[in-house]
């Protein structure tokens, strides 16, 4: 199936091939932080990666993700709001045309305009593809992205997109350690939601950090160079890959901080 970003493949078209589109616990989410209960029972996130562990960089035309060699509990999320471990699959990222949009999660309304998810997988079964199919299945955790001073944490990567302008470049990446993309504090709100482009599973636990990192404007120009178009296709600008907000349908918010 086919589905984009555009006016014709769009995510107001996804349902039609997946109906899930319209299911219970769809994300992304606006959060109301007023409405986002403490729940002293939230551990603290635990994250250990291992930078030897990844692996490539990839262009596969609605985003970009950097790649992690999955086959060891060398890179992990414990702790917070999921029992066991989970691994890290990849990480990537949703922004849009301008500065006021591009985020997928909002808060209070307001979006950003970029936001980095880091994909892991629940170790109690056996592949990504094996818990993307189960309610507790895969853990997402957001951090977004808000325009100020250059992050030269990000320079790498974004360095790294020359060489992945379209659709289908891959490209290796080795030797980084995402950690370095979070903010300082991981205070966190969690909610039970979904994949955000399809199959839009709702398999994941999600874990939005509360303390967003910085992008420049100049960075931003960046994430928008790449193309959704592959070589020798009509060029279509990569931007605006972000689903809009989803109904919570009586799901509740939690927060790990006072
Ligand atoms: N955007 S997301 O993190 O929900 C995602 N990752 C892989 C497929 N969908
Ligand atoms: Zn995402």
């Amino acid at each position: 199936h086919c589905w984009g970003y555009g006016p014709s493949d769009g995510p107001d078209k996804w349902c039609k091939h997946f109906p899930i589109a319209n299911g219970p616990r769809q994300s992304p989410i606006n959060i109301i932080s007023g409405q986002a209960s403490y729940d002293s029972a939230l551990e603290p996130l635990k994250l250990n990666y291992d930078p030897s562990n990844s692996t490539d960089i990839l262009n596969n035309g609605h985003s970009f993700q950097v790649g992690f060699v999955d086959d060891t509990d060398s890179s992990t999320l414990t702790g917070g709001p999921i029992t066991g471990t989970y691994r890290l699959k990849q990480f990537h990222f949703h922004w849009g045309a301008s500065d006021y949009r591009g985020s997928e999660h909002s808060v209070n309304g307001i979006k950003f305009p970029c936001e980095l998810h880091l994909v892991h997988w629940n170790t109690k079964y056996l592949s990504f593809g094996e818990a993307a199919s189960h309610p507790d299945g895969l853990a997402v955790v957001g951090v977004f992205l808000k325009i100020g001073a250059a992050n030269p944490r990000l320079q790498k990567v974004l360095d790294a997109l020359e060489a992945i302008k379209s659709k289908g470049k891959q490209t290796t990446f080795s030797n980084f350690d995402p950690k370095t993309l979070l903010p300082d504090s991981l205070d966190y709100w969690t909610y039970n939601g979904s994949l955000t482009i399809p199959p839009l599973l709702e398999s994941v636990t999600w874990i939005v950090l509360k303390e967003s990192v910085s992008v420049s404007i100049t960075q931003m120009g960046k994430f928008r160079s790449l193309k959704f178009s592959g070589d020798g296709e009509a060029h279509c600008c990569m931007q605006d890959n972000y689903r809009p907000t989803q109904p919570l349908k009586g799901r509740k918010v939690r927060r790990s901080f006072k």
